[in-house]
């Protein structure tokens, strides 16, 4: 075995799988799982949602091998402004946790879903989208921005429809994150609206996220670090779209938020809030030093937190045997030239 793979092989037997409620349910979960794993650069996270095959797993553990392995790339700057992330929740709720966040920026999910799921009959969702929307205005203020996620819920009809009655109800929005599941269909509803439009799943689900671009698909582009391979890999895809870029996490604890705070921290230009103010979605977290925006900032960290508070949330029996069993045939899929030579 070569000194790579030992080191590779030395990591996948510090693995402990975690579980931590959420408040309210999102994406269709209500409790996160993954793994933290350490290696010579610190710990990191693989926490792919259970609803992705292997193959679609591999960035993740290249993502989380490379963040134990390699210390972070050169940072920009020392602290990144981030929105405030609001599940499907009554307005009410929506209002209350937006004006605990103390963000300037609101980041809410529409479209009658919480994730990729595709769940039709948007007409009777629309108006509780729209009631959230004027709540969340309430709280923020009228200084205060709100940008929308429709998780590639609606058609193109339905996106040219919702989008100018939230962009209403709203008082203005920010854009609009993956309204339409195809590049096709992205374009024609960024044609057609007067709100920018940035993509989401059109980049992390992608072959080539460079597709986005080529189609005028987008305005901005979203990046996540586990999906795109690791926070170097992801600086290079996100330099190479040309656009605006928002950092944005995969509802992670505080070790792979600090995963995604790096990214942030390293690209040479960050001109909106990045979505990596999820910590409070979870009812707990590894780590004492949990990532909560103070003034709607977080800190760019030097490395992952230690997951001194792991042992409060470490997964049963059945779901340690699942997430070990899963990253041993997604370690299978590693490149052979990583892993025996
Ligand atoms: O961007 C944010 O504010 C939080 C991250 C987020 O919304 C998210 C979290 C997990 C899976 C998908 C998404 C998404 O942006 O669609
Ligand atoms: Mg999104």
């Amino acid at each position: 075995m070569n000194p790579a793979d030992r080191t590779i092989t030395e990591i996948l037997a510090t693995t402990k799988v975690f579980a931590i409620p959420l408040h309210d349910e999102f994406r269709g979960i209500t409790v996160r799982e993954g793994i933290l794993m350490q290696g010579p650069a610190g710990w990191a996270e693989f926490a792919p949602f259970t609803d992705y095959d292997d193959h679609a797993c591999l960035p993740w553990l290249q993502a989380a091998l490379d963040t134990a392995q390699n210390p972070w790339p050169a940072m920009h700057r020392t602290s990144i402004e981030v929105n405030t992330t609001v599940a499907v929740v009554s307005p009410d709720r929506a209002a209350e946790l937006v004006a605990a966040s103390g963000c300037r920026t609101a980041k809410v999910k529409v479209g009658g879903l919480d994730g990729g799921v595709l769940r039709r009959g948007i007409v009777n969702s629309l108006d509780a989208d729209a009631e959230r929307l004027a709540a969340v205005r309430d709280a923020l203020g009228p200084a205060g921005k709100i940008r929308i996620d429709a998780n590639a819920g609606w058609s193109v009809d339905e996106a040219v429809r919702a989008i100018p009655l939230l962009d209403a109800a709203a008082h203005g929005l920010e854009y609009v994150e993956q309204p339409c599941a195809g590049l096709d269909d992205m374009a024609t509803v960024r044609r057609s609206v007067g709100v920018p439009i940035a993509a989401d799943e059109s980049i992390r689900r992608a072959e080539d996220p460079m597709r986005v671009v080529l189609a005028g698909a987008a305005d901005l582009a979203v990046v996540k670090v586990a999906p795109l391979g690791g926070v170097r890999q992801a600086l290079r895809i996100a330099e190479a779209t040309g656009l605006p870029i928002v950092v944005s996490s995969a509802v992670d604890t505080a070790v792979g938020l600090a995963a995604g705070l790096a990214l942030a921290g390293a690209l040479p230009e960050l001109d909106f809030a990045c979505g990596l103010g999820t910590a409070s979605l979870l009812a707990g977290d590894v780590s004492s030093a949990r990532q909560m925006p103070t003034d709607g900032r977080l800190p760019v960290p030097a490395a992952a937190p230690q997951p001194d508070r792991l042992a409060e949330f470490e997964a049963g029996r059945d779901r340690t045997a699942y997430w070990l069993a899963r990253l041993q045939r997604v370690a299978a899929l590693l490149p052979a030239a990583r892993i025996n030579r």
